[in-house]
């Protein structure tokens, strides 16, 4: 700005060009006019491109610096076209087939599940606010990806009541798959405030939407193996204590769990919390070991693999996609409707919380051993002591019950599920010609 100010004040005068008056003061008084209408002349110009830049520019709606307020962004949706596109997108295509609101449709188990409910002939419609938090372009794959199977993500955020209430209105969706949160359990200690926004604010302000709804919908959701915490009783099950979260991410998941059996109870909601053991696949998040692991053993730098204390193993139940994916499929067709309307709770409803994990956790370092193999790479190993910052030295789920009641039965072990992962990791990357960021 105080560039361009400059640049008014530095406008010639012009002088001379009257020469015809000959009093000084008239002299002076048009030479003022003059000026005068210059510098009104060139601030329109100046307002004028300003203006063209604001609406033109691609970030009319720049991402708030704090990132704890990026999904504060503000979305456009509305217009008859918009509607259509989101109708046709939740239309059912089967016999006895489901409408469901994919919250998260970007993120990887949203995409994976999305398109599978997309391939049963299930009615989908994906939401999705596209945040920074891992390299938004990998979303906008995702989304192409999903756009080619007629899936319709709309782009906005779980807080946006508005657009919510909207999305219910246009259509009634029988189930909402709500994946969309802030994940991540490092992450948390440096911005604590998204995991406020999106998975306590963003969880009740859906809810809130869904209590509403008439006819309200069964609502499966993701929550965490990360909510057992310091929990030391193996294999973890729904019943062990959940109440010593190691992370402000667990915090927040637990607290979904809490918020999920209020308005169960208020309200009559159908919820089902699905306890997800460290998800990995194609299509996976960058943030993830397994992930930033293979990006840096091909580039040759090396990679810090935490052990606990007395050079004590440090390992996750990890669990393939597909499988996860079945699980999610699983939870849908066995939710029992919600029972209330207009807001009322009209009879008990279901209330339901399960393990989705792999059942057989693998040290990390058998996690860079395997990808060393499939990359045909030597990883540099960076042994370090296990941080305080989040990380719970193992994890180990107990699926008996999704077992018994889903009919859940993971498939993939981690050395198959990995070679998945490396094919689509290698045709992304370098077949596309892009960077792994
Ligand atoms: O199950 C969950 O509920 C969570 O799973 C996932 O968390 P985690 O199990 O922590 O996965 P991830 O970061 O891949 O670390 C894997 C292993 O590598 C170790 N690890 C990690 C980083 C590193 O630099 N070195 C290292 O050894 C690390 O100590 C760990 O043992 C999801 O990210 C999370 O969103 C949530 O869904």
């Amino acid at each position: 700005m105080s560039k361009q100010m400059s640049h008014l004040d530095d406008i010639p005068s012009t002088p001379g060009k009257f020469k015809m008056e000959k009093s000084p003061f008239v002299h002076n008084r048009l030479r003022w006019h003059s000026s005068l209408a210059k510098l009104t002349f060139w601030s329109f110009i100046f307002l004028g491109l300003i203006l063209i830049f604001f609406f033109r520019s691609p970030s009319s709606n720049p991402l708030p610096q704090d990132p704890s307020r990026r999904s504060l962004r503000t979305y456009n949706w509305g217009g008859p076209a918009w509607e259509k596109r989101v109708r046709s997108s939740a239309r059912v295509r089967s016999h006895n087939g489901i409408s469901v609101l994919v919250t998260g449709a970007a993120g990887f188990v949203g995409t994976h599940v999305s398109a599978a409910l997309k391939r049963r002939g299930d009615g989908v419609l994906g939401l999705d606010n596209f945040n920074d938090y891992y390299d938004p372009s990998l979303k906008r794959a995702r989304q192409a990806l999903l756009e080619r199977s007629g899936v319709f993500i709309v782009e906005g955020d779980i807080n946006d009541s508005a657009l919510l209430r909207k999305l219910f209105e246009v259509v009634a969706f029988t189930h909402v798959m709500h994946l969309a949160a802030q994940a991540g359990v490092r992450y948390a200690m440096e911005n604590p405030g998204s995991y406020v926004h999106s998975n306590i604010a963003g969880l009740v302000s859906l809810l809130e939407v869904c209590k509403s709804a008439n006819p309200q919908p069964a609502i499966v959701w993701a929550s965490s193996s990360s909510v057992y915490g310091l929990n030391t009783k193996v294999p973890f099950s729904e019943k062990d204590r959940t109440d010593q979260p190691a992370s402000l991410y667990a915090a927040t998941k637990k607290a979904g769990e809490e918020i999920a059996h209020t308005y169960n109870h208020i309200y009559g909601l159908s919820l089902t919390g699905l306890r997800f053991f460290t998800v990995y696949g194609p299509w996976g998040r960058p943030d993830m070991a397994y992930f930033f692991f293979t990006r840096d053993i091909l580039k040759g730098k090396s990679i810090p693999i935490f052990e606990a204390a007395n050079h004590g193993t440090v390992a996750r139940d990890f669990t393939y996609i597909d499988d996860i994916v079945k699980g999610c499929l699983a939870a849908l067709d066995t939710a029992e409707k919600s029972t209330g309307s207009g807001g009322k709770k009209k009879g008990p409803a279901q209330l339901r919380v399960y393990n989705l994990g792999n059942t057989s956790p693998v040290p990390v370092s058998d996690l860079v051993s395997i990808l060393e193999k499939l990359l045909k790479v030597n990883a540099k190993r960076d042994i370090m002591k296990l941080p305080r910052n989040g990380d719970v030295q193992f994890t180990h789920a107990n699926i008996s019950l999704a077992q018994r009641e889903l009919g859940y039965k993971p498939s993939t072990d981690l050395q198959t599920g990995l070679k998945k992962f490396v094919r689509w990791y290698l045709s992304y990357y370098n077949g596309g010609k892009k960077a792994a960021g």
